[in-house]
């Protein structure tokens, strides 16, 4: 399988498959540095990233929204000085999708 970061996103839906155990142990070994948190029900994939200030840290957060957009699937963004925290999920689906994965992957790319 090519990298997770290669794949292609689909079009999620309310009704998609949420991702299995067993999914996720896979994908995550490709994205070891996110933890998988659970809020109001809901599990999601998030990562905080530091940087030397407040203008990188606003680069970075404009490069992942780059990134949503092109994929039509958006994180929730926290940006702060010298950090911004990235969340993805599938709020339709209120849980994790193969595309949450892929994009948290896309979003490491991209911290450079
Ligand atoms: C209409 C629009 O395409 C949908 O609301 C998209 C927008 N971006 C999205 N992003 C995420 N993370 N989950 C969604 O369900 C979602 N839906």
């Amino acid at each position: 399988m090519s990298q997770l970061s290669e794949q292609p996103c689909e079009a999620c839906r309310w009704d998609a498959p949420h991702v299995t155990e067993t999914e996720i142990e896979r994908y995550r070994t490709e994205i070891p540095e996110w933890r998988i948190v659970e809020r109001d029900g809901i599990m999601k994939l998030e990562r905080t990233f530091t940087f030397r200030d407040f203008g990188q840290a606003l680069d970075f957060t404009n490069r992942v929204g780059e990134i949503a957009e092109g994929a039509g699937h958006h994180p929730a963004l926290l940006t702060e000085w010298g950090k911004v925290t990235v969340t993805w999920w599938s709020h339709e689906m209120k849980g994790l999708h193969r595309n949450d994965f892929i994009l948290a992957a896309r979003t490491d790319e991209v911290a450079t």
